[in-house]
């Protein structure tokens, strides 16, 4: 066990609710509400409540366990340096325990309210987060986020099988999606946080392989994730009101990583192309996500 600095003020609830990333589940929320609400069956609002607060403390208690593991390395990069544990402000056994009950505490209330199959699925997602990703191929792999990112990308299939007790290919999708997207998303971020992975000796794909690479992988997984996004309105899953904003969102999306790809920046240009698509990647799946509810809700 790693001790506090005894010079510093002791943990309080700030800190851990810093140590479940609460930015990040905003948007791991909102997909698995949307999953639920976009299912063909209407939901007691009690026990959908209950659904989603499991989502949170779920990816909360997955990002705990993340911080709990990875506290050497957030201590060398700049932007998670000041985090909890890094910063000296909490110890380890607090986080580690803090992040086995939250988690254990999420999937039970899940299976004893909601149903077995979210409760599965919800124990998946935070074990592919914490085994998969953090423990095993954070530091071994320049694939690292592409398969660990399907850790990410399980909460509408969890808010849908809260809902209906079942998976169906609507929220598959959705999940190939996510999935999909979260390499965009990520590398983005890392063509501009590069030097911050380096340090740290973390093997992500512009460290290992270099910028050229990962500008073109960027722009080969727009292409299926494009194609992924659109895709249930031309399969009659969803309405016109998904089709044209899910297509809008994506051309746009697929300029921006057009440009990333070609690193045409121009000179009014007030952002780095790369971050003009990290940006954009959170708003996008925001907008693409609730035109899906407002589809199943409106038309
Ligand atoms: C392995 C997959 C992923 C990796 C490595 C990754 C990494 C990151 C990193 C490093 C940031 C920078 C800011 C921060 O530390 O808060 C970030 C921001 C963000 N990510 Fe991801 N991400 C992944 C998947 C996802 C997924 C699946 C979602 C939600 C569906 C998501 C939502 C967000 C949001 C909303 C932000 C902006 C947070 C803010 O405003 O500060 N990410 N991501
Ligand atoms: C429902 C459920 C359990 C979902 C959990 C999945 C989850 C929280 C996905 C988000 C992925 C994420 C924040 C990656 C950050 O990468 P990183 O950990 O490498 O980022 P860092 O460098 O900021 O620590």
């Amino acid at each position: 066990m790693t001790p506090a600095s005894p010079l510093l003020p002791p943990a309080d609830w700030r800190d851990f609710l810093a140590l479940t990333k609460p930015r990040v589940l905003t948007l791991v929320v909102f997909t698995g509400l949307c999953g639920m609400l976009a299912a063909p069956v209407t939901i007691h609002p009690v026990l959908g409540f209950t659904a989603i607060l499991c989502i949170a403390l779920g990816a909360g208690a997955a990002g705990a366990l993340n911080q709990w593991y990875e506290a050497d390395i957030d201590a060398v990069m700049k932007r998670t340096m000041g985090r909890p544990l890094p910063a000296g402000r909490m110890d380890r056994q607090s986080a580690l325990h803090f992040g086995v009950g939250l988690g254990a505490f999420s999937v039970i209330l899940m299976g004893l309210a909601l149903n077995v199959a979210a409760a599965a699925i919800l124990t998946i997602s935070i074990l592919f987060y914490v085994l998969i990703y953090t423990v095993w191929l954070k530091r071994r792999t320049p694939q690292n986020i592409v398969i660990g990112g399907a850790a990410g990308a399980f909460p509408p299939l969890i808010g849908w099988a809260a809902a209906t007790g079942d998976v169906a290919l609507l929220p598959l999708l959705l999940f190939m999606f996510v999935f999909l997207w979260t390499p965009p998303h990520f590398w983005a971020l890392a063509l501009f946080v590069k030097t911050d992975y380096a340090n740290a000796g973390v093997p992500m794909l512009p460290v290992v392989a270099g910028e050229k690479v990962t500008r073109h992988q960027i722009g080969l997984y727009t292409i299926p994730m494009a194609i992924v996004a659109v895709a249930p309105w031309p399969l009659g899953l969803t309405g016109a009101i998904y089709g044209v904003v899910s297509s809008v969102m994506t051309a746009w999306f697929g300029v921006l990583a057009w440009r990333v790809a070609r690193r045409t920046t121009a000179a009014e240009d007030k952002m780095l192309p790369e971050k003009a698509l990290f940006k954009f990647s959170v708003l996008y799946l925001f907008v693409v996500f609730g035109a899906l509810v407002a589809d199943r809700w409106i038309a």
